[in-house]
């Protein structure tokens, strides 16, 4: 069945969405697991990851002396329950950073996925993506999927950091904002239904991914269209 999708904006999901959720936990958080401590270690002076460290050791209620095995343990457990922790996502991006540029990380996307971001693309949809993951690893995993460098199709890359939590109606007001655009011009893809409930209770069209296999498949999508692939999205960019 073909669901029609008027928007100027078509914002994309990335586990369960674009990629499946077998890739992030197999491929890149098993890639993360063992190289984060070492990550830590060998950046004392890093900002970033210092800072990093400092809201693991807040968010998980350990001292500041607590070693860099303890803080380790505890990002462990927060990947183990798939816990998408801000300070979890800026390490796991810097160290996959690391593996996609020395080749050692290579993403799959769902086979419907480059061909209908190219094609909406093409007919002048502007894409976004809005994940979990950091905006580096949302850039350098879309730069480094087996389909190629898929960078140039998107204009803009959100996260829980500069937009805020994903199943907050807030975090889609600020990403309209940010984007200079009407909520009704702005369609989200996910595959969480308190995700698309939160952006469709600010105004914007929604469409859930109910992919075979994946853990929200046989979830409740209340009122918003589902599908299996994104080739059944008829995306129209409204004329002005
Ligand atoms: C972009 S990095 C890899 C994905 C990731 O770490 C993640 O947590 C994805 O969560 P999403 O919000 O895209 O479902
Ligand atoms: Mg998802």
């Amino acid at each position: 069945m073909t669901i029609p999708l008027t928007a100027r904006w078509v914002v994309v999901d990335i586990e369960g969405t674009v990629t499946a959720t077998k890739q992030v936990h197999g491929v890149l958080y098993d890639y993360a697991r063992p190289r984060l401590g070492a990550w830590i270690d060998d950046h004392p002076d890093d900002a970033e990851v210092a800072g990093a460290v400092r809201q693991v050791r807040e968010l998980a209620g350990l001292p500041d002396t607590a070693t860099t095995a303890e803080v380790v343990a505890v990002l462990h457990e927060w990947m183990d329950a798939d816990r998408k922790a801000a300070p979890l996502k800026t390490l796991q991006g810097l160290v996959w950073q690391h593996g996609y540029a020395h080749g050692e990380l290579t993403i799959a996307l769902f086979p419907d996925v480059a061909p209908a971001l190219r094609s909406w693309h093409e007919a002048g949809v502007s894409l976004a993506v809005f994940s979990s993951g950091s905006v580096a690893a949302q850039v350098a995993l879309f730069a480094n999927t087996t389909d190629g460098d898929l960078t140039a199709l998107f204009s803009g890359y959100f996260d829980t950091v500069n937009a805020g939590p994903k199943r907050e109606t807030v975090a889609y007001e600020r990403i309209a904002e940010r984007l200079g655009a009407a909520a009704e011009d702005l369609a989200f893809l996910s595959d969480v239904p308190a995700e698309l409930d939160a952006a469709a209770a600010v105004g914007w069209r929604v469409v859930g991914l109910a992919r075979p296999g994946e853990p929200f498949a046989d979830a409740d999508f209340g009122p918003h269209p589902t599908t299996d692939s994104l080739t059944r999205l008829q995306v129209v960019v409204p004329q002005p």
